[in-house]
């Protein structure tokens, strides 16, 4: 991947439920960074997911991901979702962060599941001026865009880990192990707070 020399820092943004945050959702931020020269990568927990169900508090979940990100310097997280009251949104999402990284471009990040659903989300023939969108495989789902537009949408492979958030929590709840699908600290800190012991 050749990437545009624009002087310009380069900022991934990772958005997730992270309920737990797990290596897939890590690999594929890495992989990102490391194809697009990106200086940063911001995770952004998502406060209320309206497009899925029940989920864990917001607290648990954002400390999570400070815990899992806690050791890579280009990594951050971000409070914006779990902040601003009402469903998150990805629009509102890249607007708070482009006002905080005025001069930066911003560069979403997305699975294959997620990208293939974006039509849906608020607002999405707006999405595309606030940030560059890099769809990411995933194992079990078909990498395309069809129908987004070519310029503002990339494909990447990255090593396939069929890891997903749904089974750490069903792992959880029936007595198996989450170690190395999730990092040390987020399994001792599931183990402390008691989370996912009976699922939904
Ligand atoms: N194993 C994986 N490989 C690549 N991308 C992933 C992987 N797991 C999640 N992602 C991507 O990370 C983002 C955040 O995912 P999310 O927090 O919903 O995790 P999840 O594992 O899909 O959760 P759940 O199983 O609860 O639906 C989404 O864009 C999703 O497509
Ligand atoms: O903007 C929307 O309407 C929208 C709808 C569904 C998902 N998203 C975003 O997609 C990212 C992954 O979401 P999820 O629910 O798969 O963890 C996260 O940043 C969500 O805020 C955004």
């Amino acid at each position: 991947m050749v990437v545009p020399q624009t002087g310009r820092r380069r900022v991934g943004v990772m958005g997730g439920t992270f309920d737990p945050i797990h290596h897939g959702h890590l690999v594929a931020a890495s992989e990102v960074a490391q194809s697009f020269g990106l200086d940063e990568v911001v995770f952004v927990p998502t406060g209320q997911p309206w497009q899925k169900g029940v989920v864990t508090p917001p607290e648990h979940r954002y400390l999570m991901t400070v815990i899992a990100t806690a050791s890579n310097p280009r990594f951050t997280v971000s409070r914006v979702d779990i902040d601003r009251p009402g469903p998150t949104y990805t629009i509102d999402t890249l607007r708070d962060l482009k006002e905080q990284h005025p001069d930066d471009d911003l560069y979403f990040i997305s699975g294959a599941d997620a990208i293939a659903q974006i039509l849906t989300w608020r607002d999405a023939d707006q999405l595309w001026k606030l940030a560059h969108f890099v769809a990411v495989s995933r194992p079990g789902h078909e990498l395309s865009v069809t129908g987004l537009p070519k310029g503002d949408v990339s494909l990447l492979e990255v090593p396939a880990l069929a890891i997903s958030s749904t089974d750490c929590r069903s792992r959880v709840s029936r007595g198996f192990p989450v170690w190395y699908l999730v990092p040390d600290g987020v399994v001792q800190y599931i183990s402390k707070h008691h989370l996912y012991r009976s699922v939904a």
